[in-house]
């Protein structure tokens, strides 16, 4: 018995050993000698370490983002590097990782110039060729002035106003006779069922649920491993973009058989403008779809998680619509002007966007060799933009991890504040920026007006891939008067 527990003592020693000795070469040949500079260049890079072989530092990344606290991943490393530019090897790639806003503005600023969005095929699999987000050039210059244009400020308030009112209306009718509900998958749907009206003119049936369902494996898809075996989740997310294309594919063919139903929707207006093809429309419509409604709808419900458990928020944000319904009335639909009176409501979004991260990082390649801070970084060189680290700085926001809206009373307009990115930056800044602050404002003018709530149980926070509340967010609402 003592010599078989001499044994694994002897065999566990050597595997640590092994495993140390394997890290140790690892970080100082494999990750970082694999750069195509010389060694002077070699000893500019930032700070950091690639971890262990293979796995890098992934699992450390994987603890934080999904442990309530996606800052830990950056404290640990800014402490230990005094540096808050640093590489690291995530996810199977050497990156460098940022949290510092001016470089990260920079790197968002020189997109196709310096930068470049890069996906891995797997992803563009599901995207499309033509998907506006990995499209590069004159060619993504033209899909996002298009997306710019049919989402501008001037659309919003003919095409937009009075369609989101009604559904959040509708759906809200629904939920008031439900009474308990998993305030995620609601929001979800609710916010697909927007979508779906505005790009496809089509109204919530059978067939947007079923739409809503191909967008789960859809979604599932983009943030799985890439194994396309019959049943994975990667090769049902193939399958779930097939059928969608389709879908669309079909609705564009009709209406070119029939021009004279007329339709006012994002799509009519992309058939109008003549100059593209089927196949990108089918992309350009799918990744709206799939960009307006992933993002939007988790913003819905973090905002009233975040209200929840802020009752003083919610006791002026009830005063501030209260008032705007007493001056238009119950039955009239807001208008522009009533929008842009909700201030204390425009504080909420902006502290819901950001703490709510919804866009944790965002990822660029290097297209040539950059100097920042006195570090090089190689062209090839993958970069993390961590604009969630900015949004959680206990030095640029004061108790950066609580809800408090009204930190944004003295200064609403953020344009041009460059510690407050929830919608990215440079020439593929989100073209859906106003629709969602508007979809924000007119949701909650409409739930808080009409219920009150509370939580039935305790959600925890998880941010990788996307933000999500563990349990759904089910709540109990009782209407108001
Ligand atoms: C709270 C809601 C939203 C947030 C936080 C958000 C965030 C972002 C961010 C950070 C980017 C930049 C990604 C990058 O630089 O790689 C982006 C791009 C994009 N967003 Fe949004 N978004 C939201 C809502 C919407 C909506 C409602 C739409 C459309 C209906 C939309 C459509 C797009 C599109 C098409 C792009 C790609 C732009 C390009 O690559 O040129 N987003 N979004």
């Amino acid at each position: 018995m003592a010599d078989q527990i001499s044994l694994v003592l002897v065999v566990f020693t050597v595997a640590v050993a092994l495993l140390h000795f394997i890290h140790r070469w690892w970080n100082n040949h494999g990750g970082r000698k694999r750069s195509n500079n010389e060694e002077n260049q070699e000893a500019r890079l930032p700070p950091g370490s690639t971890g262990w072989p293979l796995i890098g530092e992934s699992f450390s990344f994987y603890r934080s983002v999904t442990n309530n606290h996606p800052r830990k991943f950056i404290d640990d490393r800014e402490k230990r590097y005094n540096s808050d530019i640093f590489v690291s090897h995530l996810f199977g790639r050497r990156v460098v990782v940022s949290a510092d806003p001016q470089f990260n503005k920079f790197v968002l600023q020189n997109e196709g110039r310096l930068f470049k969005a890069q996906y891995h095929e797997s992803f563009k699999a599901l995207i499309g060729n033509y998907g506006i987000v990995s499209v590069h050039g004159d060619l993504h210059r033209k899909l996002h002035g298009i997306a710019v244009n049919l989402l501008r400020f001037e659309r919003l308030r003919v095409d937009f106003m009075e369609e989101i009112q009604s559904l959040v209306h509708s759906t809200l009718d629904r939920w008031a006779e439900m009474k308990d509900i998993a305030l995620q998958n609601e929001c979800h749907q609710m916010v697909l069922n927007l979508m779906a009206k505005q790009l496809l003119d089509l109204s919530p049936s059978k067939e947007t649920t079923e739409i809503c369902g191909l967008f789960v494996d859809y979604t599932n898809a983009m943030i799985s491993i890439p194994i396309k075996i019959p049943g994975s989740t990667y090769a049902k997310g193939i399958k779930a973009r097939q059928l969608l294309i389709r879908k669309i594919s079909e609705m564009i063919k009709e209406r070119r058989n029939h021009p004279q139903v007329l339709h006012n929707d994002l799509l009519a207006k992309l058939l109008e403008e003549g100059s593209l093809s089927d196949e990108i429309i089918c992309d350009f419509i799918l990744v709206l779809l799939f960009a307006g409604h992933e993002t939007s709808s988790r913003a819905l419900t973090f905002a009233i998680k975040f209200l929840t458990y802020c009752p003083e928020a919610v006791k002026q944000m009830q005063k501030e619509h209260d008032a705007i319904l007493k001056i238009k009335g119950v039955h009239k639909k807001l208008e522009w002007e009533d929008y842009k009176s909700m201030k204390f409501t425009q504080c909420v979004i902006n502290e819901t966007l950001r703490l709510g991260n919804f866009s944790l990082a965002i990822s660029r390649e290097a297209t040539k060799d950059i100097t920042v801070k006195d570090y090089l970084i190689s062209k090839g060189w993958m970069i993390l933009v961590f604009s969630a680290a900015t949004h959680l700085r206990e030095s640029s926001y004061n108790e950066a991890f609580i809800f408090n809206p009204w930190r944004w009373e003295p200064d609403q307009d953020v344009s041009n504040n460059v510690l407050f990115t929830p919608f990215g930056g440079g020439p593929r800044l989100c073209p859906g920026y106003h629709l969602a602050k508007l979809e924000l404002a007119l949701f909650l003018h409409i739930f808080v007006t009409r219920f009150r709530w509370e939580a039935l149980g305790n959600d925890r926070t998880s941010y990788f891939p996307l933000p999500y509340l563990t349990e759904g967010f089910p709540i109990r609402l009782h209407c108001r008067q």
